[in-house]
């Protein structure tokens, strides 16, 4: 049985800080009491209504799983292990994709014994994720980030759904919905102009300015708090909090993820260093949440808090600060800003850079168009916005060529029938967005940044528009889609007015332009590179100066 293990992949994918004979023996109980738990036929409600009798548990349980959710759209699983030996360590969305070219638009495969379900078109996506959100609109359980390190209780991205997740989101609407994007606006343009003079200070630095700038926003927004320009120790906090939260739900990364019996291993056991590497994450996390919190509160109660979201809703009717359920939701909303923009907003800027570095020709487009609306004596604006189609085509190409999140996860939580196919409750339900953005049948060249495919033109009809769904689907769409599209407006309207991005110059004095790598991950980032941000001529960075004189100061909002 072990060789169809892929024994060297599992070991590799670990991080037990542990060794190899630990992580077998681990291996070697789970298979026993799963065993065990399958024979007894205690093992999911299918196989619970059919006990099996032992030494056939494995062939029994294969047909057993072919029978409930028609296992024959996906690659043919193994006994026990199920399609776990065909997963890549990394980029599931190409395998996923390459799948479907063989098996279909909706894949259904097991990993012991978690079924899975991948939706690779808009149609599919659309009538489950979106048609059936009812039942499509929880998360799948995740035994590490989840269970372990808590983010089931504190993280909007993991909340199962419920009611808990419907407080929480509309306090994030009042916060960052469509209807309060004018009065978070001054603040924005605050933090944009900002940007703009760290590039015309430190054009070297580009990347730094993009993360600090969009980071800085949401902690001023949020909790009022003004960040310091480097190192600054809240922005460390919250990283670290968002590097732990990928680093625990990273997928295969965890054993105990597939084996949820492992949860229950006492952490003083020798090889459970994965509990005490929870135990320091939750513990971590908390504070982490906690901290810029208690900084809003107590400012609130000082009676000097800067505005912001938090601060509006931190007293009751009577003058005292909220406590229970009410304060929870406070700062469950609060602490997810940070962590649902930062990852996700700095790789689409990131990614328009570096294809402003490898296309002039987009970029001298757009800034003739943009010097055409705004003329030369002032910097955009986001009512601009109407009048600029082009620059909205760059965001959706740059939405459509990253693919910031590859993968949507969902989970269904009852049983569904869809096509045929039954779904049982607790499938992980995942669109695979990258083959969608992707896909060559709507899509020309889908590997070429082009923004005209968006626009109509006498032989060619426009290619469709998927960029509201880059920010997810139904009842779990992200909240912060509108604030989104707007400040994604103003950095790259912003920037493309007044600077030329440039490929940086090698010893022999010759251009360099940065190659197009993404880091995998839940979120896809370009690899750092660099480039040239030089001011388009002496106006433009004589406005950056104006402007940031007479800035409104943002600690004063
Ligand atoms: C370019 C920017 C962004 C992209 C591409 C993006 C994308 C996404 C996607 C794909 C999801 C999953 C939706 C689903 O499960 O169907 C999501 C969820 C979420 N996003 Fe964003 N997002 C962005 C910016 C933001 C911002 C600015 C915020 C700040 C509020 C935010 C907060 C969240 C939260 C809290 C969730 C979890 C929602 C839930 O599970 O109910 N995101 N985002």
């Amino acid at each position: 049985m072990l060789e169809h293990w892929h024994v060297p992949t599992v070991i590799s994918l670990l991080n037990f800080h542990t060794c190899s004979l630990d992580v077998l023996a681990i291996i070697s109980v789970s298979v026993a009491v799963w065993l065990l738990r399958t024979c007894k036929g205690t093992r999911g409600d299918t196989l619970a209504r059919h006990p099996l009798p032992p030494g056939k548990c494995a062939k029994l349980y294969e047909r057993e799983f072919a029978r409930s959710s028609d296992n024959s759209k996906g690659p043919k699983p193994l006994p026990f292990v199920g399609n776990f030996h065909q997963l890549p360590k990394e980029d599931f969305h190409l395998t996923y994709g390459d799948w479907a070219k063989s098996y279909g638009p909706i894949i259904y495969f097991h990993v012991f014994g978690r079924q899975f379900v991948v939706l690779n078109t808009m149609d599919v996506v659309n009538d489950l994720l979106v048609k059936r959100s009812a039942t499509y609109s929880t998360r799948p359980h995740l035994v590490m980030a989840g269970e372990l390190v808590g983010r089931d209780q504190n993280s909007v991205l993991f909340l199962k759904y419920g009611q808990r997740l419907k407080e929480v989101r509309r306090v994030m609407d009042l916060w960052i919905g469509k209807n309060n994007l004018s009065s978070n606006y001054p603040v924005s343009l605050s933090v944009n102009r900002k940007l703009l003079l760290s590039l015309l200070e430190k054009p070297d630095r580009g990347l730094e300015h993009i993360k600090f700038a969009v980071g800085s926003l949401m902690l001023k927004l949020t909790y009022g708090i003004d960040c310091a320009t480097e190192g600054d120790p809240y922005i460390m906090l919250v990283d670290k909090m968002t590097r732990i939260t990928s680093e625990a739900s990273a997928p295969g990364r965890w054993l105990c993820d597939s084996f949820p019996i492992l949860a229950k291993v006492p952490s003083w056991m020798p090889f459970a260093g994965f509990k005490r590497w929870a135990a320091e994450a939750h513990e971590f996390i908390e504070k982490a949440i906690h901290a810029p919190y208690e900084f809003t509160r107590s400012s609130v109660l000082q009676g000097k808090a800067p505005d912001s979201w938090l601060a509006s809703m931190m007293l009751d009717a009577d003058g005292n600060t909220v406590s229970g359920r009410t304060a929870e939701n406070l700062w469950i909303a609060a602490s997810a800003i940070y962590v649902g923009t930062i990852d996700t907003t700095v790789s689409v800027v990131n990614t328009f850079l570096l294809m402003m570095t490898r296309h002039p020709e987009i970029q001298r487009k757009a800034q003739l168009r943009i010097d055409a609306v705004i003329g030369e004596d002032r910097l955009p604006v986001l009512e601009d916005r109407e009048s600029l189609p082009y620059i909205d085509n760059i965001i959706k190409e740059t939405l459509r060529f990253i693919t910031v999140v590859p993968i949507i996860p969902h989970c269904a939580d009852k049983d569904d029938i869809y096509m045929g196919h039954r779904i049982p409750e607790g499938t992980y339900v995942m669109a695979n967005m990258w083959s969608i953005m992707h896909d060559p049948n709507l899509f020309k060249e889908p590997g070429e940044f082009r923004p005209e495919r968006f626009e109509d033109s006498p032989d060619r009809p426009a290619e469709p528009d998927f960029s509201r769904a880059a920010f997810g689907f139904g009842r779990r769409i992200c909240p912060g889609y509108h604030f989104s599209m707007a400040s994604l407006f103003m950095y790259m309207a912003s920037i493309l007015a007044t600077f030329d991005i440039l490929p940086v110059k090698n010893e022999l004095g010759e251009d360099e332009l940065p190659p197009v790598k993404f880091l995998d991950g839940h979120i896809r980032m370009p690899h750092p590179f660099k480039f040239r941000a030089v001011p388009r001529n002496d106006r433009k960075a004589a406005l950056i100066q104006e402007a940031n004189l007479t800035n409104v100061d943002v600690n004063k909002l």
